[in-house]
């Protein structure tokens, strides 16, 4: 088993990658002092695939579960589907030592993350991640939240998880779709934090897309090592963090103008990266041949670098309510070069208005 550990002082915890490591949950929480009552949050996708292996590794453990499985899709990211959960913990008795297990992708673990950290004022909350988008970016780092029809996770708190349990095996069921936007997030890592391991991501595209399960888990284990770091010296995006978000101050405006169904999470960040790096070349921050490297590998990967038929007015309106605007500016996070990227609010409107028009 890898163990990655994210450290927050008191808030610090473990993320365990294993193999088959779903049917050894139940074991690694009863080493955390919880209450028996649980309550697992999920879809209904994933619902008839683990919920039961799950379920069954927590009962053996001593715990009694309920399972409430929720509509899939950015759809259950709302306050109603909040509600739904909250009535659930509230019918199923849940107390201030009972935790809230989010067993699915990233929606299912901002939902149930966003109701644990307002449950009761908060109670212990644990992430066991079945996308590769969730297991390698979402399950980790403590943003919860839902949307708001004005835009994507407007409603949130920093809550971190008390463990996260991630199982590479459950990607075996994950349609290629939602893998690539999985390796969307993976290459994020790669442009923010280091080349080698983006040089790593080239060499090794065809065995990812063939989901190589020694190659997924080296990548999932990679991915929770820099957001963890990342995480402990910036918990809440006053500085450094907001290297996590790059390609998402347009990603996040294309998901939202495709009504969050045309483009999944990862592929608007996949275009959003891309225009991100046209910024940066037209700023004169980085040079051509970056961008084409970035542009060459999420080719490689199968993943969109434009939006077609979108319109960048339209796109526009999106961006002041990035929670990166200070003072009503965004701050945009840029690429220098493959492994390094800046902050920036110095970027004019024609830029803008420029790239946006080169992706869409
Ligand atoms: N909190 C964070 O730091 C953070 C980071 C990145 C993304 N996000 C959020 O995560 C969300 C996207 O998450 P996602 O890409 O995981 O999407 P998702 O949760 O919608 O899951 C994608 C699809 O895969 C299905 N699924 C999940 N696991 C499966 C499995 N093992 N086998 C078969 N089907 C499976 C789901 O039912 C769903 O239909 C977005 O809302 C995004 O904003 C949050
Ligand atoms: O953990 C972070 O910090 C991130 O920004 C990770 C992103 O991949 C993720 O999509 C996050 O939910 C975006 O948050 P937001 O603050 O831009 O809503
Ligand atoms: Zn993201």
């Amino acid at each position: 088993m890898a163990e990655v550990n994210v450290n927050l002082d008191a808030h610090s915890y473990t993320i365990h990658i294993t193999t088959g490591g779903i049917s050894r949950v139940g074991e690694l929480m009863s080493k955390l002092s919880l209450g028996n009552k649980i309550l697992i949050v999920t879809d209904d996708n994933v619902c008839p695939l683990y919920a039961a292996t799950l379920s069954g590794s927590l009962v053996a453990a001593g715990f009694k579960p309920t399972v409430l499985a929720v509509t899939p899709g950015e759809s259950s990211k709302s306050l109603t589907t909040a509600n739904t959960v909250f009535t659930e913990a509230i019918a199923s008795g849940l107390d201030r030592k009972s935790a809230i297990i989010a067993l699915g992708g990233g929606v299912v673990g901002d939902l149930a993350g966003f109701v644990a950290a307002s449950y009761l004022r908060g109670v212990p909350f644990i992430q066991v991640p079945t996308t590769l988008l969730a297991q390698v970016d979402s399950s980790v780092g403590g943003k919860t939240a839902v949307n708001h029809e004005l835009g994507k996770n407007l409603i949130g708190a920093f809550y971190q998880p008390r463990m996260v349990a991630i199982d590479p095996q459950v990607l075996d069921t994950l349609n290629d779709r939602e893998l690539k936007a999985g390796l969307a997030e993976v290459v994020k890592y790669g442009v923010i934090a280091d080349s080698d391991f983006f040089t790593y991501l080239q060499d090794n595209a065809s065995a990812l897309l063939a989901r190589d399960p020694v190659v997924l888990t080296h990548v999932i284990g990679k991915c929770c090592q820099i957001k963890a770091n990342i995480v402990a010296q910036d918990e809440r995006e006053s500085s450094l963090r907001m290297i996590l978000n790059f390609g998402h101050t347009i990603g996040h405006a294309i998901e939202a103008e495709g009504g969050y169904s045309e483009y999944n999470h990862g592929e608007g960040v996949a275009i959003g990266m891309h225009a991100a790096a046209l910024i940066s070349q037209h700023a004169g921050l980085c040079e051509q041949s970056q961008v084409t490297a970035l542009k060459k590998l999420l080719n490689r990967l199968d993943l969109p670098l434009t939006a077609p038929g979108y319109h960048p007015k339209e796109l526009v309106r999106y961006l002041v309510r990035d929670k990166k605007v200070l003072n009503g500016k965004v701050n945009w996070v840029l690429m220098s070069q493959i492994g390094h990227v800046e902050i920036t609010h110095e970027i004019t409107e024609d830029t803008i208005a420029a790239v946006l028009e080169q992706v869409t």
